[in-house]
C-alpha cells in the first residue's frame, strides 16, 4: 500500500490553469520534494490530497483512503502546512494550538512544547501581533504536533530566517528517521536537496521531470572548474575541449567529463600552468533551473 497515491488527477480551471493528468505516488517513509515555478499547480495538488478540492477526473488517496470521500478523517490525521495560513487573529498562538488539538481529539501536547522551544517563539501573544515568521512557526507547530505519519508541507520555510530554516531542515531529517512520509513543496533547492529522497517537478500543471537525489549526486558526468595562469593556455585548451565553457575574462574553463576521460584531462592540464582545479558538485538548482522557464522540451 502506498502512503500517497495520485492517479491521473486533473482540475482544469480554464485558460490552461490547473493541474492535468498528475500521477505520483510516495512509499511509506519517503520524503519527496515538489518543485515548480509560481502557479505550476503544487498547492492545487496538495489541496486535493487534503480533500479540500473534488477532482474533476482521476483520484488522490492516502493509505488507500480516497481523499475526497474521506476528507474528514484525512484532515484530522494528516499534518498539513498550507502555503497561506488563515489564522483566527484574535486568539493567542497557544489557544490556537489547543483548539487544533481538540479538533483532532489529541491530548498529548508534549511535542508541541518541544517544537515551540526549537523554533524559539512566544506562543502567548495574539496572532494578530505576530510577525510573518512567527505565524509560519505557529503553522509548523500545528502541522507536526500530533505526530502524523504523513505530512504535506506547502513552502514550509517561507518567511523563516536562515537559522530557523536550518532548524526546520533538522526537524525534517529527524521526522524522516521516524519513518514519516513527507511531500514538501519549496522554492529553496538547498532545503530540498538536504531533506528529500526524490524530487518531482511540475510546470504548467503537468509533471515534467523527476530524479532521486542519489541519481543526481551519482551523475555519470562530473564537472571541473580549471583556473589557468595564462590566457593563451586557455585558448589552446578550448580547442582540445570544444564543449568546455570558457570564462569571458579568460581565467578559467568548466568542463564536464566521465571518469574514464579524467586521465586524458589531467595529462592535458600537465602542459599548462594551472591556478586551481576543483570539482563542481552537481546541485538540484543546476538540474532544475533550466526547466523553470522556457520550453521543457
Ligand atoms: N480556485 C481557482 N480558480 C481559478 N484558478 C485557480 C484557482 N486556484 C488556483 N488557480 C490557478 O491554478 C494554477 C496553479 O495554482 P497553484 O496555487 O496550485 O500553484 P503553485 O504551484 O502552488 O504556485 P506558487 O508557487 O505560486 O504557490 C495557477 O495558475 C492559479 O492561478
Amino acid at each position: 500500500m502506498k502512503a500517497i497515491e495520485i492517479n491521473n488527477l486533473t482540475k482544469d480551471y480554464g485558460n490552461g490553469k490547473g493541474i492535468f493528468d498528475i500521477t505520483l505516488s510516495l512509499t511509506h517513509g519517503e520524503v519527496c520534494g515538489y518543485l515548480g515555478p509560481n502557479g505550476a499547480g503544487k498547492t492545487t495538488t496538495m489541496r486535493h490530497l487534503m480533500g479540500f478540492i473534488k477532482p474533476q477526473s482521476g483520484s488522490a488517496s492516502i493509505c488507500n483512503m480516497n481523499c475526497w470521500s474521506n476528507q474528514k478523517e484525512i484532515q484530522q490525521k494528516i499534518g498539513y502546512l498550507p502555503g497561506e495560513i488563515c489564522f483566527p487573529d484574535d486568539m493567542t498562538g497557544i489557544a490556537y494550538l489547543h483548539l487544533i488539538s481538540r479538533m483532532r481529539s489529541t491530548r498529548d501536547f508534549s511535542f508541541a512544547k518541544s517544537l515551540i522551544n526549537i523554533f524559539e517563539f512566544d506562543p502567548n501573544i495574539k496572532i494578530r501581533k505576530m510577525s510573518k515568521g512567527m505565524k509560519q512557526k505557529l503553522g509548523i507547530v500545528a502541522a507536526f504536533m500530533h505526530n502524523p505519519d504523513i505530512l504535506l508541507l506547502d513552502e514550509p520555510t517561507s518567511g523563516l530566517d536562515p537559522l530557523m530554516q536550518s532548524r526546520f531542515i533538522d526537524l525534517i531529517q529527524s521526522e524522516k528517521e521516524k519513518g514519516k512520509t513527507i511531500l514538501l513543496s519549496s522554492h529553496i533547492f538547498d532545503e530540498v536537496e538536504k531533506t528529500c529522497d526524490r524530487v518531482v517537478m511540475i510546470r504548467n500543471g503537468r509533471l515534467i521531470r523527476q530524479i532521486t537525489v542519489k541519481e543526481m549526486k551519482d551523475a555519470q558526468y562530473k564537472t571541473y572548474k580549471i583556473g589557468f595562469n595564462k590566457e593563451s593556455d586557455i585558448a589552446t585548451f578550448a580547442l582540445m575541449y570544444p564543449n568546455s565553457e570558457i570564462d569571458k575574462n579568460g581565467k578559467f574553463a568548466i568542463v564536464s567529463i566521465t571518469d574514464s576521460e579524467l586521465n586524458r584531462l589531467i595529462h592535458t592540464l600537465s602542459q599548462y600552468e594551472i591556478a586551481f582545479f576543483t570539482e563542481e558538485k552537481h546541485t538540484l538548482e543546476e538540474y532544475f533551473m533550466r526547466f523553470y522557464g522556457g520550453d521543457e522540451k
